[in-house]
């Protein structure tokens, strides 16, 4: 680990945000913030005061692959050098008893943050506090917007590492781009139009088969629609159940 005065230049480092963690007791944490940020393309751990990150313990144990770069890259600095040089964002549990003149407010949730950061002008540090007490008034009050993850009023207090990266999750989209994140493209497996068409066709085959009541027939087949439309069904699925219905329409002794 570098202090921040022993790097060269720390402005030509990456545009993504960085995270800094204050003051964290449990190395397991660092570790398991370390592993999300390198599971969501983010690389600048920042440090205030963190406990000793011991390479056979915790913090390289829950760091995953993050124990090759983002884990040993991660600088020290102090609470004071994270707000002189980053638009920095606080995240905290936010209570029914914080009234709204409290440092907590206004705050915003991880899904609204990612469009707000993309505009920020200059490097944006979210800021993570300790464990037993977060982040004091003190230091939300010097800190530029509050960030909350919505959770149950009767215990919205994450677990730090968890906290980190749901808020990492949400944010995504400013340091993963699509090829990045590479998951098959659901829209070219989805069923055809046309192949939709022919389970219908068979399912109207069928109805006639078992004798469905005519009246019937036409409220049957919307149904059948709407549920297939809701399925979001793969052509392979498609193809699956065209089969299977099509072999109960067939008579027993065409079979
Ligand atoms: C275990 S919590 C700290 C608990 C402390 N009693 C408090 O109320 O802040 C450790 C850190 O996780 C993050 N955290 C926990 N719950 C959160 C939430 N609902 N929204 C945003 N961050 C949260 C904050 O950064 C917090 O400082």
């Amino acid at each position: 680990m570098s202090d921040q005065s022993s790097r060269s230049d720390s402005t030509t480092r990456s545009s993504k945000p960085a995270v800094a963690v204050v003051d964290a007791q449990s190395p397991g944490n660092v570790g398991t913030i370390a592993r999300a940020m390198k599971n969501f393309g983010f690389e600048e751990l920042l440090l205030v005061d963190p406990p000793e990150l011991d390479p056979d313990g915790d913090a390289y144990g829950f760091a995953g692959h993050a124990r090759e770069d983002v884990l040993p890259n991660a600088t020290e600095v102090t609470f004071d050098e994270i707000v002189e040089n980053y638009h920095t964002v606080g995240c905290t549990a936010v209570t029914n008893e914080d009234d709204r003149s409290h440092v907590r407010f206004p705050f915003s949730t991880p899904a609204d943050l990612s469009d707000r950061l993309s505009t920020v002008d200059g490097r944006t540090a979210l800021v993570f506090g300790r464990e037993r007490v977060g982040l004091t008034n003190e230091e939300l009050a010097r800190i530029d917007e509050i960030c909350s993850i919505p959770a149950n009023a009767d215990y919205p207090v994450l677990n730090l590492g968890q906290a980190a990266t749901i808020v990492l999750y949400e944010i995504r989209p400013l340091t993963l781009s699509d090829e990045d994140i590479q998951l098959p493209d659901v829209e070219r497996v989805r069923a055809s139009e046309p192949t939709l068409d022919r389970l219908y066709g068979q399912w109207e085959s069928l109805l006639a088969e078992i004798n469905h009541p005519e009246e019937k027939r036409e409220k049957t087949m919307r149904m059948l629609r709407r549920v297939h439309g809701r399925a979001d069904l793969t052509e392979r699925e498609v193809n699956t159940l065209l089969g299977l219905v099509r072999r109960a329409t067939e008579r027993p002794d065409q079979q």
